[in-house]
């Protein structure tokens, strides 16, 4: 039964030069030998986790304990799922009157885009463009199904920080232009139903004041964001993530009120929806809490399971998820045209050139010009990422702005670990090894697919193009990180050798010596420490 198993795999294995030693169950090393690739595909389900991995290793191993944690994993992220329940709509009522939020909202809205920026270079902030933050503006509009853009205008200014945020000769302006769109129509013959301020966050005064002045209602990136991240969530975690991330906003907007000023400058809360506020809150930083255990309890259980992590990140819509896609060959994985598509932290198997399983977590996307207490909400799940045993940075090399995009992403990867580091954490104080991907090379134009100064390899996750060496990249990173390596081993055949590393090791391949038939030659690849607790028990 077990050899016509064994056949059955060898039969399943497709060849590919990797170099590696033959050993004898001693440990002796011979020559080098070529190994094989093979190409199994996983499927991922949420919350069932690594499905592909369980079925075929539960084929070859009585590795019931694994078989187990599996199962408790899959059992704890059930129950971790069930106990949420953030529906209330006296909140809600609170949290749309702040952020012009609405849960599930598929109304269609058509949006003036209003792109503040700082005239003078000296003050700005941002070595991005003006041309190009409008274009991240009407990005994160497309993002929100049945939400379109009538018009993008540019606002120059001295400051971003004015009380009013525009003087009046620029409101003038503005309101003049807001009349038009919506009295004759903008260009798509819908008629202004939202004004989008792409700054960070606006306070109330501001927003009222241009609420009041242009007759509709006013959004700015913090609340734009929250709408896109609500009808995104999908997973239990991530929902309690985008209700922790409103929180701090609405605070922020009633921040200033004062009941002895007749202009309004901040958002009136009456007591009873005080309480409601700090009671959400209280609940929700003890679940947050609890992700954070969950999430180091799955962690802990992964590493027990031995298989290298990869962590993917990068700025939002860079491919990510279609890398994964790509690099594990997953058929179920859509990648949407979106900005934070993803919103959770989810695992995908995949093989590297030498068969070693790994796992390949996809990750939320970053973005500049995000407000803080937004990006803390999703810690939890970055934590993963940064406990992983290698991190793949996906870059789009297309972009206009990929260079200030990758400064980002590097500055928060650093400042992530650094809070890891000031809260004690258990693991890593220094981050993983990087490896840098260019993604979206299809879309440079032919002749200029190499980008000046880019350390990394360049690749299209749509075209499948440069994927081999960015694989052999991470199988060498991967073993040299894991302190892994690639063997081959004599063990008689059927002999406890054999079921000792089917449960210790990752098994590649498997074949008959020519010399004799009992014994087999495996292919394996193997911690150092495990091989000497392989040389302790056997080779006596
Ligand atoms: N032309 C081209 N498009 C690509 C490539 N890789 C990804 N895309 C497209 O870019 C868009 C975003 O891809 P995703 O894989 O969802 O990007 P992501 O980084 O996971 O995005 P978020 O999860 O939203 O942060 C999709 O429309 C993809 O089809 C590529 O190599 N070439
Ligand atoms: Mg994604």
């Amino acid at each position: 039964m077990l050899l016509k198993q064994l056949a059955n795999r060898l039969l399943s294995l497709r060849s590919v030069s990797v170099q590696r030693f033959l050993l004898n169950p001693c440990g002796s090393y011979y020559t080098p030998i070529a190994c094989s690739l093979q190409c199994v595909r996983f499927k991922y389900t949420p919350n069932k986790g690594v499905q592909g991995i369980r079925n075929r290793k539960s084929q070859f191993e009585s590795n019931v304990n694994q078989q187990e944690n599996e199962d408790s994993e899959d059992r704890e992220n059930e129950e971790f799922g069930q106990s949420l329940n953030l529906d209330d709509s006296e909140y809600d009522l609170v949290a749309n009157g702040a952020m012009r939020v609405t849960r599930k909202s598929t109304q269609p809205q058509n949006v003036l885009v209003i792109q503040p920026y700082v005239k003078w270079s000296v003050k700005r902030t941002t070595n991005i463009t003006p041309e190009d933050q409008i274009q991240e503006a009407e990005a994160l509009i497309h993002s929100i199904t049945n939400w379109r853009v009538a018009m993008s205008i540019k606002v120059p200014l001295e400051s971003l920080e004015r009380k009013t945020l525009f003087g009046k000769g620029k409101m003038e302006e503005l309101k003049q232009i807001v009349n038009e769109l919506r009295y004759n129509k903008s260009h798509n013959q819908q008629p202004l139903t939202c004004i989008f301020v792409s700054k960070g966050t606006l306070s109330f005064a501001q927003k009222s004041l241009l609420e009041a002045t242009f007759k509709l209602p006013v959004m700015d990136r913090y609340s734009v964001l929250i709408q896109i991240l609500r009808l995104h969530a999908t997973s239990a975690e991530a929902r309690l993530q985008v209700a922790m991330a409103e929180i701090p906003y609405i605070w922020g907007q009633a921040k200033d009120y004062n009941t002895s000023k007749s202009t309004k400058l901040g958002y009136s809360l009456t007591d009873t929806q005080r309480d409601i506020l700090k009671t959400r809150e209280k609940k929700l930083k003890a679940e947050l809490e609890r992700v954070r255990a969950h999430r180091k309890l799955l962690r802990n259980k992964r590493k027990q399971n031995n298989y290298p992590i990869i962590a993917v990140v990068g700025y939002t819509n860079a491919g990510k998820t279609s890398l994964i896609k790509a690099l594990t060959q997953e058929q179920a994985i859509e990648p949407r045209d979106q900005l934070f598509a993803t919103l959770d932290v989810t695992a995908h198997a995949g093989k590297l050139p030498c068969n070693l399983e790994v796992i390949y977590m996809d990750t939320v996307g970053f973005m500049s010009d995000l407000p803080t207490g937004l990006i803390e909400c999703f810690v939890a799940t970055l934590e993963d990422a940064m406990l992983a045993d290698v991190i793949l940075h996906i870059h789009d090399v297309s972009h206009n702005c990929y260079g200030a995009q990758k400064q980002h992403v590097e500055q928060s990867l650093k400042s992530l670990t650094d809070n890891l580091i000031a809260s004690g954490a258990e693991e890593p104080a220094t981050l993983p090894t990087i490896i840098n991907v260019g993604n979206k090379i299809d879309l440079l134009a032919r002749g200029k697919r190499t980008i000046e100064d880019f350390q990394g390899f360049l690749v299209s996750a749509k075209k499948q193009n440069g994927l081999m060496p960015l694989l052999e990249e991470i199988e060498q990173q991967v073993l040299k990180t894991t302190q892994r390596r690639k063997i081959t081993i004599r063990v008689p055949s059927g002999g406890p050798e054999m079921s000792w590393l089917y449960k210790n090791s990752a098994v590649v391949n498997i074949k008959a010596d020519q010399t004799n038939a009992q014994i087999l030659l495996m292919d394996i690849i193997i911690k150092e420490s495990v091989l000497q607790q392989f040389k302790k028990q056997f080779c006596k």
